[in-house]
């Protein structure tokens, strides 16, 4: 058993996957011996995790995931028994005993046979409590009983151990099954042991909220050989040192527009285009222009806070010999002046990063998704950085739709414009077409502030405007990657470093 994210980035498979590695591994193995093991994984973490605890109590659903917490049950109660702990253990169970699966069956005939009687209800206090009423086979949102328990669960201050998967939680989608959502704060320690696979849901929209920590055991089987259907994402290389005997040229070139003037209708945005040029200036790149859009009656001419950024007439930047040669960061900011510049980028710019307004336009326009799905033909490399209501609006559906299933939206995206797409938020995910998509494991509420996705685009800039020409699907998805996962890292930093102070995207730009 060991803790989740390790140092490489991790399988992650869907309910479906998971059943058929499931299948092949119980095949080789005597009756019950995986669920005898999930059992044993849970009570050795419940003990890890609160080795001092007077009452546990272990809520059973009516399926193999009830199955596991019975089984932890008889292990707990053998274990408190033979030492005269004191501890007392308290098993509830939701369903018909006599239509328990195959496996299940088996473990609760072995808790009826350790002594230790189920309960009508769940006791009043308790300090542990182990979450196993539903795992992969949840379809649906619960009611009557379990949803009872389950309430109880979500709103406990005790310690929770999630078998497998959270039962509130879709764990191929990390959507909860409940009505308005996860508690906006968990009220207690939350930790999710999963079994056998990791699931994509633990890590990405509600799912990171409600599993807590996660721990992971294979269950003595050997790790899949089927493709994942996604990666939890880390990086593993450590970013290359530059040579001596090199000059700003080798750096890469940025090139941002956006930031649309006030001038255009009383509105600001410079600081978006700015806060981009910033991080891609404090991430490395030899050279980075910003024009920005609009700024024509009151032109800025610098940066006073960062006076290597080079501000250039939006039309200058056009000039193909410049932008050959350097990654265009387009749409921090743009608002509608964005519209005018992206043509002729989406024509000729090699390597593009679309953020915020840019997207919007392309939603709003079909040549300029024309314009957009040819680049793929050409080889050209196009990364879009939408957040939910940005990617919303170019699949033509709801914010709730892409929650819904924050993985699926992502492959869409891409495979539709043949980009790169970063969905944000909560477990970002990567995607390009063909590969399995990446969650990001880095990350935390503070980048909930305004400008923070403006210096993820000016970071992704920078790692574009560094790579040599023609490379792999794979190697482009892991280098954007590499760029959120830097982006969260920072967030955790200071998190850390200030805990309860507010981040602001200024200072996530420094650093680079
Ligand atoms: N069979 C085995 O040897 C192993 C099983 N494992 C466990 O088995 C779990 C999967 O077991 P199952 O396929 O039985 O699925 P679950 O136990 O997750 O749930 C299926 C049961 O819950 C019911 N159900 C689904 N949604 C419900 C809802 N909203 N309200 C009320 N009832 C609902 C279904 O009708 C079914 O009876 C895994 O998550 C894992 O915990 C793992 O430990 C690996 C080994
Ligand atoms: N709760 C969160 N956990 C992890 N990352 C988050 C969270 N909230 C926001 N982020 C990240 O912060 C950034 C916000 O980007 P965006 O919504 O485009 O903001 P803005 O347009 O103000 O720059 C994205 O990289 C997103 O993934």
């Amino acid at each position: 058993m060991r803790r989740v994210p390790g140092p490489s980035p991790e399988p992650l498979f869907l309910a479906s996957a998971t059943r058929l590695i499931e299948h092949d591994a119980a095949a080789a193995l005597p009756a019950h011996t995986l669920m005898a093991r999930a059992g044993t994984a849970v009570a050795e973490l419940a003990l890890a995790l609160a080795p001092h605890a007077r009452h546990v109590w272990v809520a059973c659903g009516p399926g193999n995931n009830g199955g596991d917490g019975l089984m932890a049950a008889s292990r707990l109660h053998q274990w408190h028994r033979t030492r005269h702990t004191g501890t007392q253990i308290t098993v509830t169970f939701c369903g018909e005993p006599d239509r328990l699966p195959d496996d299940a069956a088996n473990a609760w005939q072995q808790l009826q046979a350790s002594g230790l009687a189920v309960s009508e209800h769940p006791p009043e206090e308790f300090d542990l409590a182990i979450d196993a009423l539903l795992g992969i086979g949840a379809r649906r949102r619960p009611e009557g009983r379990l949803a009872e328990h389950l309430q109880q669960l979500r709103q406990t201050s005790a310690t929770v151990l999630c078998v497998d998967v959270p039962s509130q939680l879709d764990g191929d989608t990390g959507a909860a099954w409940s009505n308005g959502g996860l508690p906006r704060t968990p009220p207690g320690p939350r930790h999710t042991l999963s079994l056998l696979t990791l699931k994509p849901g633990l890590f990405t929209a509600d799912g990171r909220d409600a599993a807590g920590t996660v721990w992971f055991d294979e269950l003595g089987i050997q790790p899949p050989t089927a493709t994942p259907d996604a990666r939890l994402f880390v990086p593993e290389h450590a970013t290359p040192t530059r040579p001596h005997a090199t000059h700003k040229g080798r750096q890469g070139d940025v090139i941002v527009l956006g930031g649309q003037h006030i001038d255009l209708n009383g509105a600001s945005m410079v600081g978006a285009a700015l806060l981009a040029g910033r991080a891609a200036l404090h991430a490395g790149a030899g050279r980075v222009f910003v024009g920005l859009l609009a700024d024509t009656q009151h032109p800025i001419a610098w940066d006073p806070a960062s006076p290597e950024l080079m501000l250039r007439q939006p039309d200058t930047l056009l000039n193909p010999t410049l932008l050959a040669h350097a990654c265009v960061v387009c749409g921090c900011g743009g608002g509608e002046a964005v519209e005018a510049v992206l043509p002729g980028l989406l024509e000729h710019a090699p390597r593009l990063v679309l953020d915020a307004d840019a997207l919007n336009r392309i939603a709003e326009s079909p040549a300029l998704g024309r314009q957009l799905k040819q680049r793929r033909q050409r080889d050209a490399v196009t990364v879009m950085t939408p957040h939910p209501l940005e990617a919303a609006r170019l699949l033509g559906s709801s914010t709730t739709q892409i929650m819904g299933n924050r993985l699926q939206a992502a492959r869409t995206l891409s495979e539709t414009w043949g980009t790169v797409c970063v969905l944000k938020g909560s477990g970002t995910v990567s995607a390009t077409p063909r590969l399995p998509p990446l969650i990001n494991a880095s990350g935390d509420p503070a980048l909930a502030t305004a400008g923070t996705g403006d210096v993820l685009a000016g970071l992704i800039g920078a790692a574009l405007a560094a790579i040599p020409d023609n490379l792999d699907d794979e190697t482009l998805l892991t280098t954007v990657a590499t760029a959120v996962h830097r982006h969260g890292l920072h967030a955790e930093q200071w998190s850390q470093n200030h805990p309860g102070r507010p981040m602001v995207a200024g200072w996530l730009a420094a650093q680079g």
